[in-house]
């Protein structure tokens, strides 16, 4: 029996690697960085094009952090090569690589003023001073605080203090801004509203942003193209729309929050599980494997026409339940994506039957 993973690239459904990219400004050539035995970075290669947003997600653990620095010049890496506009960067330090950086805890000078904080890269290039108090001015106005430069940093917001770090970051023009979760320590809403003027500014600027962060929601606002990674490897890299259409293997699908995974057999258009026949997308690759059910896909029908399961619980999300299920003969849970108006109640008996265009066949 062939195993959906000997299968991908054949006809199956598309298997979200990201395409090569052009004109890369960071490419990264088999990068690794060992702590000890286990490696942080394992092989890693990575292409950002020139003004291309790319974030970085992955568990704690995983290396995103160690791919930040490693670029910056910050770590130094035991194999491989980084190179900025096709420059390697050996032996090259962090001041003269061109990166600007923001880490999550901003790190901004709390004797200084707003204004000697944004102006801080500018001093150590060399600027004159007219130079650096109309590109202080143009920043501030860029990142929302026109005039703040007389502030003290003490007086500000989480969030003005997050403008600040970027402000400061943006100031020299690097060639590639590293964002180590920029917004890591705000409340949601300011996070979600940050993330777009963030978006906005970046297309503006036509700035190249390498971002890591944790949280799904603001890569995938932020990103061009999302890079999962998994051990120190990148498990999959595409656009959001991709990786969350198609998540390529179950460490992505479980990681994006997606936990309808069953193992599977895949004969024609039809797969055989724990829970019944379940139908695959038309060219879907043949044999064993496993298979992804997106909750959108798991539809709640009378009992007697699907798969007889219990809802055990609901959580609320907006605009739609997530309801919980587990099926009367056994198997894994199932969640179930229902309309407000239409979710039954806990302990309700169902039956669930599968759309084939919300299954997707993992790799292995
Ligand atoms: N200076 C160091 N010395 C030893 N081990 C390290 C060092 N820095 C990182 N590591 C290890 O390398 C691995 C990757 O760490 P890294 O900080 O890159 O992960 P991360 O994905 O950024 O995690 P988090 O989301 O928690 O910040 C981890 O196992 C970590 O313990």
């Amino acid at each position: 029996m062939t195993d959906f993973a000997d299968r991908t690239g054949t006809g199956g459904p598309p298997v979200a690697d990201a395409p090569p990219v052009a004109d890369a400004l960071l490419d990264l050539e088999g990068v690794t960085v060992r702590f000890g035995a286990r490696p942080a970075l394992d092989a890693v290669d990575l292409r950002v094009a020139a003004h291309e947003i790319v974030c970085v997600l992955g568990p704690s653990g995983s290396g995103k952090s160690t791919l930040l620095r490693v670029v910056a010049g910050l770590q130094t890496a035991d194999a491989g090569r980084v190179l900025l506009d096709g420059a390697d960067q050996v032996g090259v330090p962090v001041h003269r690589r061109g990166v600007g950086l923001m880490f999550q805890d901003h790190q901004l000078f709390p004797q200084r003023d707003v204004a000697g904080n944004v102006a801080f890269g500018l001093r150590m290039r060399g600027a004159g001073r007219t130079e650096q108090t109309l590109r202080v001015e143009e920043l501030l106005e860029l990142v929302g605080l026109p005039g703040a430069g007389r502030r003290a940093v003490a007086t500000l917001s989480g969030g003005e203090q997050q403008r600040v770090a970027l402000a400061r970051a943006l100031a020299p023009r690097p060639k590639l801004l590293m964002l180590d979760e920029p917004l890591g320590q705000l409340d949601r809403s300011l996070r979600e509203r940050l993330v777009v003027e963030l978006r906005q500014l970046f297309a503006q600027l036509g700035t190249t942003v390498l971002a890591v962060t944790h949280d799904q929601g603001e890569a995938f606002a932020l990103a061009d193209r999302v890079v999962v990674m998994c051990d120190g490897r990148i498990a999959q890299a595409g656009s959001p729309l991709d990786v969350w259409q198609r998540p390529a293997s179950e460490f992505v699908a479980r990681f994006l929050g997606f936990d309808n995974v069953v193992a599977a057999t895949v004969s024609g258009e039809a797969a055989d599980t724990v829970w019944g026949k379940v139908p695959v997308p038309a060219g879907s690759p043949q044999g064993a494997g496993r298979l992804l059910v997106r909750p959108a896909g798991v539809r709640l029908v009378p009992v007697a026409d699907g798969l007889p399961c219990t809802v055990f619980a609901r959580t609320f999300r907006g605009h739609h339940v997530a309801v919980q299920l587990r099926p009367a003969d056994g198997g894994p849970r199932l969640e179930a994506e229902c309309p407000l108006r239409d979710a039954p109640a806990e302990g309700a008996d169902v039956g669930v039957a599968f759309a084939a265009d919300e299954v997707v066949l993992l790799r292995e």
